[in-house]
């Protein structure tokens, strides 16, 4: 696990008010990861075979979670909140009291690009940029141990993106030649050609890691266009294999390792508790340990949104809303992996097919009869659409956290894909049905098509995180990327209705909702709330990236600002994409079932009118609808509860009636109870600039549907 959760860029004085610098559900998200992690290494602990020898190890970035490598003795996961080389200075000090001998310590982390503007007083000699706050960890730490005879060797590890630094087939360094281990050369390979297998295990410690300013420089010949990037990397570039995973851990060091002479009944003594550190149990419990700064930022927050998360934090997992029903870490993750590549029977934990297992080893039992298709199968189909668990892999998050790396993800679709080769048929029909053989007929793998998909999208991640680190902090300007001067709106009551979901475009306020509740929004939700908020409202772009970045679960600064500089019309990519987003809506939540489940309010609205309660105009089924809703009210004498349009409940003021206030509309929401301005907001634009025809692909996609050869 990374361990580290970048502070909102307000907490780094390049964006201030009124968006808070504190981070939501996603410290649920962090905090399940740190419990899991540390059951994991207890575990791994009990193992019998633990290497020896002691080591420390933690991610940059605040909160820092330290990790003692522990054994037999005791494995534990030590946790820490605080300025990282601070807490690393404390856990030395532990550390050296219980081993005065030790003269040489081990430094052990994952790089991360963030962008922060270099701390005051750290030193003039390293610029800032992407991942400098790692060189000013390092420096402060092996200061600090020298200071006390200890030499200490640092080893930090990338693992953040499919493709290596070190074999990008770019020049990196200024040397004008390719680095080494992509094939070499700006491209080389046929293009749309798959990466070859690895031949040997590359070196632990490569030039990108050894660099300890990792300046903006050394990516300047990185292609500005993402297909670029994407055709030149995947036709060249090697896929690193994963390593193992360990299969024990070595005892732990000093204060941390058990004591077997301690107890009288011959067993060895738990080292104290509060050793480990405690894990907070709540978002909020975090932010009191935080202090009051924190806590502030919180109920700023909260306030922007309308809830309280300190509630959510108990329910926010197991909200029955939610498309994203999972729990962090990095077993949920693999389970969440192979369901979605192999299918539903693969982790079956009944059937036993997994066992728990890692890799392909625990593949070898008997699978058994597909019930339905793996969800890749639909992939291209289903992963633009707003609703659903499956549309869509889901692994965001849990690659954010770093509970799985994307490399671990391709791993699995290639072993997927060669399942389907091995069985002989492009789609592998045959396939479940040849290893079963049962002859199940539905039972499918993966097209390579698909696979071929998913791998692409973890290569569109890969080229925003480069992107940040070619930019640096260009890519927080408010000009973005490409410095377009723009003259950004700052209105706060404008950034308010679309922070809470009120913006009276349903497709958006939805969308908006069901972020601020679980964390979690579409890909195609967040392309339209971002165009609404920059292109329509033209009101600064950062605002949005700084709410997506404390309210996302999957919040990842690069992916998160290159997306928003992208949709904001500053990134660089020539297309300028603006959505319509009613129109949209109609397309990518068809029969509204987002609409209904975020906007109550609207759910008794047939699918048509929740996608634009403005309408004055009722269809003949409408019509026969509400004209069927009043009676049923009636009967059941609740006349009265739901107000009549312009009725007596109606609080005109309540909820914004601002925006197109003057045009009457909403007729038709109005035959069925539902009042514009009172129960739902006035639209903020024009709807009718809001909505367009649809385009050919979409109508295609709904032929298909309407033939039944698409799953939506
Ligand atoms: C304004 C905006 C902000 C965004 N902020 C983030 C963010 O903070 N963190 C984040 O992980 N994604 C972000 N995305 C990208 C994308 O929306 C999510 O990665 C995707 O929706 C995650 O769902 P999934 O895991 O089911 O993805 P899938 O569709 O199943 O794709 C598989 C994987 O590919 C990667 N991926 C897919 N689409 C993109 C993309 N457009 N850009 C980069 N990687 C992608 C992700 O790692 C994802 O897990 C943002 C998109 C927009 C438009």
């Amino acid at each position: 696990m990374a361990g580290s959760t970048p502070p909102a860029r307000s907490a780094s004085g390049s964006f201030n008010e009124p968006i808070s610098a504190v981070r939501s559900l996603g410290v649920w998200f962090l905090l399940e990861g740190l419990l899991e992690l540390r059951r994991q290494i207890q575990e791994l602990g009990q193992r019998p075979g633990a290497p020896q020898g002691a080591a420390a190890g933690a991610a940059a970035g605040a909160p820092a979670a330290a990790i003692a490598r522990a054994g037999p003795e005791g494995a534990g996961l030590v946790v820490r909140c605080g300025q990282t080389e601070q807490v690393f200075a404390q856990l030395l000090t532990q550390v050296l009291e219980a081993h005065p001998e030790l003269r040489h310590v081990s430094l052990h982390y994952h790089m991360e690009p963030l962008l922060e503007p270099e701390p005051a007083g750290a030193g003039a000699a390293a610029a800032a940029g992407p991942g400098d706050r790692e060189a000013v960890v390092q420096r402060a730490v092996t200061a600090w141990a020298a200071k006390r005879g200890v030499n200490c060797s640092v080893h930090p590890y990338w693992d953040k993106t499919l493709f290596h630094p070190d074999d990008l087939p770019y020049p990196l360094y200024g040397t004008g030649k390719a680095a080494a281990g992509g094939g070499g050369g700006s491209g080389g390979g046929k293009s749309g050609q798959r990466p070859a297998k690895p031949q040997k295990q590359q070196p632990e410690r490569s030039q990108f890691t050894q660099a300890a300013n990792r300046d903006v420089q050394r990516y300047r010949t990185l292609p500005a266009v993402m297909t670029d990037f994407r055709r030149t990397t995947q036709s060249a570039c090697l896929v690193r294999p994963c390593l193992p995973p360990p299969a024990a851990l070595p005892p732990p060091p000093g204060p941390w390792r058990r004591n077997p002479a301690a107890t009288a009944d011959g067993l060895p003594a738990t080292a104290s508790e509060s050793l480990w550190g405690e894990i907070p149990s709540s978002v909020t419990a975090l932010y009191e340990a935080a202090g009051p700064e924190a806590v502030a930022a919180l109920a700023r927050l909260q306030e922007l949104v309308g809830l309280d998360y300190g509630q959510l934090y108990a329910a926010g997992a197991d909200d029955p809303r939610s498309a994203f029903p999972f729990r962090a870490g990095s077993g949920e993750a693999l389970r969440r992996l192979r369901y979605y590549v192999w299918g539903k029977a693969e982790y079956d934990p009944e059937a036993g097919v997994l066992a728990g297992q890692d890799g392909p080893e625990a593949r070898q039992g008997p699978l058994l009869p597909l019930s339905s298709p793996p969800s890749l199968q639909y992939f291209t189909n289903t992963r633009a659409q707003a609703v659903g668990v499956d549309n869509s892999t889901k692994l965001s998050p849990f690659c954010a956290l770093g509970c799985i790396t994307p490399r671990r993800i391709y791993q699995e679709v290639e072993a997927v894909r060669e399942a389907a080769k091995a069985a002989g048929a492009s789609t592998a029909a045959g396939y479940a049905a040849a290893v079963t053989g049962a002859g199940v007929a539905s039972a499918q793998l993966p097209a390579p098509a698909e696979c071929d998909w998913l791998a692409m999208h973890l290569c569109i991640r890969d080229f925003w995180t480069y992107t940040v680190l070619k930019e640096g902090m260009a890519t927080l300007d408010e000009r973005g990327i490409v410095g377009q001067p723009v003259n950004w709106r700052r209105d706060e009551e404008v950034l308010l209705r679309w922070c809470a979901g009120r913006t009276g475009l349903p497709f958006v306020d939805a969308n908006m909702r069901e972020l601020a509740a679980t964390g979690w929004m579409s890909n195609r939700g967040r392309q339209n709330v971002a165009s609404l908020l920059a292109k329509d409202l033209q009101q600064d772009w950062r605002w949005g990236a700084e709410l997506f970045e404390c309210l996302l679960l999957d919040s990842d600064v690069a992916v998160n600002y290159c997306n928003w500089n992208y949709f904001a019309g500053v990134g660089n990519d020539p297309r300028n994409r603006r959505f319509k987003t009613v129109t949209q809506g109609m397309q990518y939540d068809e029969d509204a079932v987002l609409a209904a489940t975020w906007l109550p309010e609207l759910a008794c609205l047939p699918p048509r009118l929740r996608h634009a309660p403005w309408s004055n105009e009722l269809l003949p089924a409408e019509k026969e609808a509400a004209v069927a809703m009043a009676v049923a009210t009636t009967r059941a004498g609740t006349a009265g509860t739901r107000a009549a349009p312009g009725g007596a409940n109606a609080s005109a003021g309540s909820i914004e009636s601002g925006g197109l206030a003057t045009v009457q509309m909403g007729a038709a929401a109005a035959a069925f109870g539902v009042v514009l301005g009172r129960d739902y907001p006035m639209p903020i634009v024009d709807p009718a600039e809001q909505t367009g025809t649809l385009p050919a692909e979409e109508k295609a996609r709904k032929a298909a549907k309407a033939r039944g050869k698409v799953k939506l």
